[in-house]
């Protein structure tokens, strides 16, 4: 596939659809977005609920939102929908077995067919469904339901992924291996939008882009996220639109208080483990 999955969306505002006067009053559900997706990229993209990350998922994955005005710009000449991984993956799913379902997927996407059956035996195997290829959707997890969704999205390569609160649904292991899976399909080269409000799903290096009342009211790296003005409390922007910090993260202000920042800032534990033995060892020198 010769596309890339650039995204432009600017001066983007949706608003709400008017059904009754009180509805006519409201506020836009989202007001002037705009926001440069590059090809490639891991967006974490962070909201309180009934901020608008799904109106924009919507927007982004080029499906028909009612109320939208502004432009938004995709390099992939197709025009064709990206699909979306919802909290719900039933709600999508229109196959009775995994292979039903990626399979009834490709060919709405007009894959070749001799093709098909092969595309959909290998994007199940890859997210590791291999075994379970004929398993009844019904018998299946919540976190399998949500990988049958991720390989679809793989069979028809699609060049973007939006999953919108993929986890939210899912136990902390079944969570863990979506986003796992999500993660791998990046390495490879696709564009990500992981829609969630689980912090302790960030990584370092993800580029955050937080949505407050319909607006972008962050968009930088997760260390800035975290990153306390001048050391005060309550200073990051992470504290300012009312989320609370992973353990690790609160570890690391603490001690950033006592007069100990850790450098790297320690975004999940691993890397905190790795800053306090750093520093153990600078101790002993
Ligand atoms: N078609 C519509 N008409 C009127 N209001 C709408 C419409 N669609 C969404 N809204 C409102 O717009 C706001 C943003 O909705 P949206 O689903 O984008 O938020 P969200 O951040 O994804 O929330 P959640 O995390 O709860 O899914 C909400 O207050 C919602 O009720």
């Amino acid at each position: 596939m010769d596309f890339t999955s650039e995204v432009e969306l600017s001066a983007i505002t949706v608003k709400p659809i008017a059904f009754t006067e009180q509805q006519q009053r409201q506020e836009p559900i989202l007001k002037q977005v705009h926001l440069h997706i590059g090809s490639g990229e891991w967006i974490t993209l962070l909201g309180r609920n009934g901020s608008g990350k799904s109106t924009l998922a919507k927007v982004i994955a080029g499906a028909t939102v009612e109320g939208l005005s502004g432009d938004v710009l995709r390099s992939d000449p197709s025009g064709r929908l990206v699909p979306i991984v919802m909290q719900q993956p039933e709600a999508a799913m229109v196959g009775s077995t995994p292979w039903e379902d990626v399979v009834l997927m490709l060919e709405q996407n007009e894959a070749e067919e001799e093709r098909i059956a092969g595309l959909a035996e290998e994007a199940l195997s890859l997210v590791g469904l291999g075994e379970r290829l004929h398993q009844p959707i019904g018998t299946l997890s919540g976190g399998q339901k949500q990988l049958v969704a991720i390989a679809g999205c793989i069979a028809v390569y699609s060049p973007l992924l939006v999953l919108d609160e993929a986890t939210s649904m899912l136990d902390p292991e079944a969570s863990a291996l979506v986003l796992e899976q999500a993660r791998e399909i990046h390495a490879k080269g696709t564009t990500v939008i992981w829609i969630t409000q689980k912090l302790n799903e960030l990584n370092e290096g993800d580029r955050i882009v937080a949505m407050q009342d319909g607006r972008i009211a962050f968009d930088g790296t997760s260390t800035s996220w975290y990153e306390r003005v001048n050391g005060h409390e309550g200073a990051s922007v992470c504290e300012r639109l009312g989320f609370d910090a992973p353990y690790t993260v609160q570890i690391a202000w603490e001690l950033e208080k006592l007069g100990l920042t850790l450098d790297p800032f320690p975004i999940v534990p691993s890397m905190l483990a790795k800053a306090v033995s750093g520093y153990g060892s600078r101790l002993d020198a």
